[in-house]
């Protein structure tokens, strides 16, 4: 068992039974005490935050639980009617508004109640916890902190349980990825202390249950697929309790625009808040179905989990169990054939019908209450003018207006990860990942004269650059014997290419040092964060190809050159100079969404990059190469470009592509990524690493001022322009 957060060393003792104190405060002078390198005291504020903050949530689920069941706090049923239900008889006018308002004013005495009784008088303010304090939990940062704080303190299973939990969630911060790796090396490797400390408990019962049904073992898997389906609901009704609070809310600015804002009178309003709590709880399907650090839900989450269910109980002979679990199924999918199929299958089996099987009853709850909700937001749809993106591709086509069905089909149509939901943050922005690479934005779009360009300044050290440089001479030196080909655009030059898995079978091969191979990967990595955090923060980047490229003069060829190293082209289009058209279809590689050119010397003559306009002929901007610098933007048509020529020295970069369809996502790196895996190294190596290598990781300094920053602004990058 990895050290869980209760045993995480006897420090200054958390008091499981007190009431939770202000998570803010704690949170501020826990980073007050690592930033002192207080250590100890730093890991017990810290903790303390997030265990205050958990303590609240669980006290306003509570607390709303309880209130709603109180007596006379029940809202009245009409509430929830809307025309086009039938409806019960209609009562005196003023009625139902008197029955409301008094539900609604006994529910908010109860609730004030609750919370001091639970956590003492003027309790509910600390209810309130800021929506960045809860950005920063969910991104888990302060596992990032703790796993520092750890280190410092020579508490390495700590610090790579704390490192890992962070990295789950964060899984492109390229820092925790090296940190992770030298905790490994120095701890001599526990493979269960880089496990999650803070796995949602469905997601572990899910894993594991699928793991063994993989392993064809049902019996043992049906405990894990029962936990599972039941923490998802659990985890379900706690993200629909969090929706009653108002920072849950704030993240709808764009309904303020819309029909239900915050104009117009009582009702409008009543009914403005009451659609984003629905939104909200429809949401929460979303938030339950996606893991940490992603992005994206798992699709038709419960309905998988019950088709799992349904095998599990079929492999190991439940037959009723098997059956209620496919009428479950056919209560998302009436049509489900496969369903239908096994259902006739069993009451084949059973002979006559049984009375009192049926669906799970959780899941006709389930069913029924957000039937009831989309019935509600479509009709506030289509009257109101508000928006409602329906998380479930089982909500039947009757309840969907009839004006917004082709709005819908259209939707399915597109491209599939045009449909993948944005995140309404970004994760990463772009410019913490600057202050934690230590980048600078040199050059922006504006500045280069364009639309999505950008210029990035110290990517790599002169060291890197250096190993890098080595590992595709040695590649080039290994592979031909000479000094490259003549390259494909000019009879002048010579072009080495090399590709990361290219690079990883040399590697393995002893021909490259393993250094260069696996650096490769990373810095491929480390472009790709940088890229998706400026360009695409909502949507995520694959990398689709990596290439090491080096383009070399060819001496005594050079006199009189008209030609360039790289003719104008754009990236992921046909360019038409003659009508300025780009055509997105073969030959060009159309999966590319944005690219990458990152530069490793500047010791040759000629050779800058430029941007033109269509007609390939107006140079709107030059990029001079230099070691570190990384010259991104967009990949089409927008942006024609291409190299002077190189007419001395050798000119050496890496290109990358990257893409939002995951189907283009280079299967390459993977594979490399597997080959250069290393054996761990020796205790001696580790003795050495602990003393003198890297005693003191860099405290997130800056990221440190900007949480602290009570104006909420990110501080100001140095933009060298
Ligand atoms: O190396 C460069 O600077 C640009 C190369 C390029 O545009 C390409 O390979 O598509
Ligand atoms: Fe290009």
């Amino acid at each position: 068992e990895p050290p869980g957060p209760p045993e995480l060393l006897g420090l200054a003792p958390l008091s499981p039974g007190a009431p939770p104190q202000a998570p803010d405060l704690l949170y501020a002078d826990g980073l007050r005490a690592y930033a002192a390198g207080a250590w100890a005291p730093a890991v017990a504020l810290l903790r303390e935050a997030m265990r205050s903050q958990k303590e609240l949530g669980r006290t306003r689920q509570d607390c709303g639980a309880r209130c709603a069941a109180e007596p006379g706090a029940a809202l009245p049923e009409v509430f929830f009617d809307i025309p086009g239900s039938e409806s019960g008889p209609r009562q005196a006018s003023g009625f139902w508004e008197r029955l409301l308002l008094r539900a609604a004013l006994r529910r908010a005495e109860c609730l004030t109640q609750c919370a001091a009784r639970r956590l003492g008088p003027g309790g509910a303010a600390q209810l309130r916890v800021g929506n960045a304090l809860r950005d920063a939990f969910r991104r888990r940062e302060p596992y990032n902190y703790l796993q520092r704080a750890y280190y410092q303190m020579k508490k390495l299973d700590l610090a790579a349980a704390a490192a890992h939990t962070f990295f789950v969630a964060n899984p492109t911060h390229i820092q925790m990825r090296e940190d992770m790796a030298k905790y490994r090396r120095m701890s001599g490797v526990h493979p269960q202390s880089f496990r999650d400390l803070e796995t949602p408990p469905h997601w572990a019962a899910y894993d594991a249950g699928l793991e063994l049904l993989g392993r064809q073992e049902a019996g043992l898997a049906l405990p894990r697929l029962e936990e599972a389906l039941q923490e998802s609901l659990v985890q379900l009704e706690c993200c629909r309790a969090g929706c009653e609070s108002p920072e849950e809310q704030q993240g709808e600015e764009i309904e303020e625009k819309e029909g239900t804002g915050n104009q117009g009178g009582l009702y409008e309003a009543i009914a403005g808040h009451w659609i984003r709590i629905l939104q909200c709880r429809q949401r929460c399907v979303e938030d339950m179905a996606t893991r940490p650090g992603r992005s994206s839900p798992v699709p038709d989450f419960l309905p998988s989990q019950l088709r799992w269910l349904h095998e599990a109980y079929a492999q190991v002979g439940n037959l009723s169990q098997a059956m209620e679990n496919v009428l479950s199924v056919l209560l998302f999918y009436p049509e489900d054939e496969s369903a239908k199929n096994s259902l006739n299958r069993y009451q084949a089996q059973l002979g006559e019908p049984r009375p009192g099987l049926g669906p799970r009853e959780d899941i006709q709850r389930f069913i029924l209450r957000s039937l009831g909700e989309k019935r509600q937001l479509y009709y506030a749809m289509e009257h109101l003018g508000t928006s409602f993106k329906d998380p479930d591709p089982w909500t039947p086509k009757a309840f969907i207006p009839e004006a917004f069905r082709e709005k819908l089909r259209e939707d399915l149509e597109k491209r599939p990860w045009d449909d993948e939901p944005l995140q309404p943050k970004p994760l990463i922005h772009w410019k913490d990942v600057l202050l934690l690479e230590g980048v600078t934005l040199t050059q922006d779009s504006r500045q280069l004269n364009g639309s999505e360009r950008a210029v990035l300044d110290g990517l790599l050290t002169p060291a890197e650059c250096g190993v890098l440089l080595q590992l595709a001479k040695d590649a080039a030196g290994a592979r031909s014997g000479h000094r490259g080909r003549r390259s494909p655009h000019t009879r002048h030059e010579r072009f080495e290419g090399l590709t990361v898995l290219k690079a990883a079978q040399l590697a393995q091969a002893g021909t490259v040092g393993r250094q260069g191979a696996k650096l490769l990967l990373e810095v491929s990595e480390r472009v790709r964060t940088l890229t998706e955090a400026y360009f695409s923060p909502e949507r995520p980047l694959h990398l689709s190809f990596t290439h090491l490229v080096c383009r070399s003069a060819i001496e005594g060829e050079q006199e009189q050159r008209m030609d360039l190293s790289h003719p104008v082209h754009a990236d992921n289009c046909v360019l038409d100079p003659d009508t300025g058209e780009c055509w997105r279809e073969p030959p060009a590689y159309t999966y590319r969404d944005y690219s990458g050119i990152l530069y490793l010397n500047d010791d040759f003559q000629g050779g800058d990059l430029f941007f033109t306009e269509p007609n390939a002929l107006t140079v709107t901007a030059q990029v001079r190469p230099r070691c570190g610098r990384l010259v991104a933007f967009s990949s089409g048509g927008e942006n024609p470009h291409g190299v002077w020529a190189v007419t001395r020295g050798q000119r050496c970069a890496l290109a990358l592509w990257h893409t939002w369809a995951p189907e283009h996502r280079e299967q390459e790196w993977a594979e490399a990524k597997e080959l250069l895996q290393e054996p761990e190294e020796t205790e001696e190596e580790e003795e050495e690493e602990m003393s003198s290598r890297d005693p003191a990781p860099e405290p997130p300094n800056r990221r440190l001022q900007r949480v602290q920053d009570k104006s909420g602004k990110p501080p100001r990058v140095r933009e060298e322009l």
